[in-house]
């Protein structure tokens, strides 16, 4: 299901010092695959949580469409009954994936050696995303795929009925790439190979291995190769989901840009694959302290003290482009309140999101009075003592350029407004109540 079609305008004034706690929701890429994997294995996955926001429970409907049960039973406590590797059953009628890239991409890529078909649509923003860089591997399992021109959504994938393994380089640095692959070789006989350059975001080798599947990472001259045997069972796990450094990332860059904060935030995950942004933070001498490191469910998380600061303006490496990939719109904010420009390179994918980031960023800051470059790959953001603000920005459909802005309007020296929030939420239903617990003038 898509958000409600309706615009949700929302403003953000300058604000007193935020203070508390900030339990953000659970972490979206875990979510969808605990659901996926859940809904892929034999017995009950037990999911504790579990992020609901729109792009997972639409992710749960669609575990439902292919025949696995999904129950909440609890806030954020989830049950799914699977049908095993092999065992979708093909849906009644279509799987809309609304705004979610990983969503739809995944689910391809769970269904594709199954015989059975399936057509995949979603929302505006979604029917703008490419889907080739996912149906084009599918393809050489054996999957028949239709498309629209340019390879958009909808699509429609006839699942292989003899699939083969699959030996698969991605073209770009892309965990949803690698993770349609993998859950496409679950019902592949023989070893389904993933070779990739930069290492991406690695929940899904981690479940996998959690979940019973015979899964190995090795380091090579041509990256990271995992490498996954086909045809596992499956066996049901309980799911403990750590809270999500993504959405984190706003109040945490809230906390450092308002005078005289300090917040925290327990248990956020700190897997090395997703901590880009924080080790930026850091490079630009934010106040952070990480405190209790432990594992909880597979992945490693901690609890983040915030205080604010002066920052200054750094120059992000393309490596590290990829550990923080969807921090780029409010990594952008906090450089417009550091001293001196904010390089960020390697970030073209940031034109494919839910909206063109690097566009939707340069344009909403100009607007509010910042100096921004921007070129295919990178953008750069010239940090100033006080910005202006006063713009309404437009958020294309995009939860995180909205939550950026909102950000921007707590120090900006006029409000700023953002044309539409609806999408805020499908990763962070609870922003605005969180936020206005810290103090944030926001609505
Ligand atoms: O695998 C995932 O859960 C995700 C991978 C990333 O996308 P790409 O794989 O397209 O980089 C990220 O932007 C997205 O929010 C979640
Ligand atoms: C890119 C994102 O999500 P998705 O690709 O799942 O739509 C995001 O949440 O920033």
């Amino acid at each position: 299901m898509s958000h409600s079609a309706a615009p949700q305008p929302m403003t953000a004034r300058r604000s007193g010092p935020l203070r508390g706690e900030a339990r953000v929701p659970g972490d979206k890429s875990v979510s969808h695959r605990a659901l996926i994997l859940g809904a892929l294995s034999v017995g009950e996955t037990r999911i504790t949580g579990l992020l609901e926001g729109q792009d997972v429970l639409d992710t749960g409907k669609a575990m439902q469409a292919f025949g696995a049960q999904v129950d909440r039973v609890g806030e954020g406590e989830w049950v799914v009954h699977g049908v095993g590797v092999g065992g979708f059953a093909e849906p009644a009628g279509v799987i809309d994936c609304g705004n979610s890239g990983t969503g739809v991409r995944l689910i391809m890529g769970a269904m594709a050696t199954t015989p059975i078909t399936a057509t995949f649509t979603g929302d505006a923003s979604l029917s703008r995303r490419p889907m080739r860089r996912i149906t084009d591997p599918l393809a050489e399992f054996g999957a028949q795929v239709t498309d629209r021109e340019g390879g958009l959504l909808p699509v429609t994938i006839r699942g292989a009925a003899d699939p083969v393994p699959v030996r698969y380089r991605t073209p770009v640095a892309s965990a949803q790439i690698k993770s349609a692959v993998l859950l496409a070789g679950l019902n592949a006989p023989g070893e389904t190979v993933v070779i990739e350059a930069e290492p991406t975001r690695d929940h899904t080798e981690r479940m996998l291995a959690g979940f019973g599947a015979t899964i190995r990472t090795d380091i090579t001259d041509e990256g990271r190769v995992i490498t996954l045997q086909g045809r596992p069972e499956l066996q049901a796990q309980p799911v403990a989901v750590p809270r999500d450094p993504s959405s984190a990332a706003f109040p945490v860059a809230a906390a450092l840009l308002v005078p005289g904060s300090e917040i925290t935030v327990p248990g956020v995950s700190r897997n090395p694959t997703r901590d880009g942004f924080y080790v930026t933070l850091a490079d630009m001498g934010a106040d952070l302290t990480w405190t209790n490191d432990r594992i909880e469910g597979g992945e490693p998380v901690a609890d983040l003290t915030v205080r604010h600061g002066p920052l200054r303006g750094v120059t992000v490496p393309a490596e590290r482009a990829a550990s923080m990939i969807d921090e780029f719109p409010i990594l952008s904010v906090v450089a417009a309140l550091a001293e001196g420009p904010t390089v960020m390179n390697g970030v073209a994918e940031l034109r494919v999101k839910e909206s063109d980031r690097i566009a939707a960023m340069a344009d909403g800051l100009r607007a509010n009075g910042v100096t921004v470059e921007d070129t295919r790959d990178s953008m750069t953001v010239h940090g100033m003592a006080s910005v202006p603000g006063g713009a309404t920005v437009a958020t294309h459909l995009d939860h995180r350029i909205a939550m950026s802005f909102l950000v921007l309007g707590l120090v900006s020296e006029a409000p700023v407004d953002v044309d539409d929030g609806g999408p805020i939420a499908t990763s962070f239903p609870d922003f605005l109540p969180l936020m206005r617990g810290l103090g944030a003038q926001i609505g």
